[in-house]
């Protein structure tokens, strides 16, 4: 596991908190992407070497609805770098985490994903992420 590759915080409006997130930043997003898949769309801010990972539901369905309707807006995951996440995710298996997804899927940003269990993390929901070459 390296650096911590983005914040995933589930907004309900992207429009409003992209605006809002421009202003605590001073400086816009500098990508949005709908991931289908996830029922999200994403838009992404640079803070110095920080990346920020802004998520709005597209349909009833998404986990950020569910996030949303239980606990309200605020931090959804922490998202690590890896180097080679199916190694990562036969590691992590191994040491009894539970993997959500144990065949890597396609993230946002160009990235390969795989998400850990918060039941088996202290309550916080890990993303891991390897760059798709
Ligand atoms: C991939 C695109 C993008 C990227 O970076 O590239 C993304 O990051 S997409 C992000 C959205 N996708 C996901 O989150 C996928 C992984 N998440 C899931 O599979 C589910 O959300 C899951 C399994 C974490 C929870 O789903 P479930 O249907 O079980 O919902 P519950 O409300 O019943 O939750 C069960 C239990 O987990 C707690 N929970 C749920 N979400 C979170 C969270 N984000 N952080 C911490 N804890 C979470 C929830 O409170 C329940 O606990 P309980 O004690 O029973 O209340
Ligand atoms: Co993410």
């Amino acid at each position: 596991m390296n650096k911590i590759e983005h914040l995933g915080i589930a907004v309900k409006d992207l429009e409003k908190s992209n605006a809002l997130f421009a202003q605590l930043f001073g400086t816009a997003h500098y990508k949005m992407e709908e991931v289908a898949s996830e029922g999200v769309k994403t838009s992404f801010f640079k803070t110095g070497p920080n990346k920020i990972e802004l998520l709005e539901a597209t349909n009833e369905n998404s986990p950020i609805a569910k996030f949303i309707e239980k606990k309200g807006e605020g931090i959804h995951h922490i998202a690590f770098e890896v180097d080679d996440i199916r190694a990562e995710i036969a590691r992590l298996k191994a040491e009894g985490f539970t993997i959500l997804n144990e065949e890597p899927k396609k993230g946002a940003d160009n990235k390969w994903v795989a998400f850990l269990h918060p039941k088996t993390t202290n309550g916080v929901l890990i993303e891991l992420c390897q760059e798709r070459v």
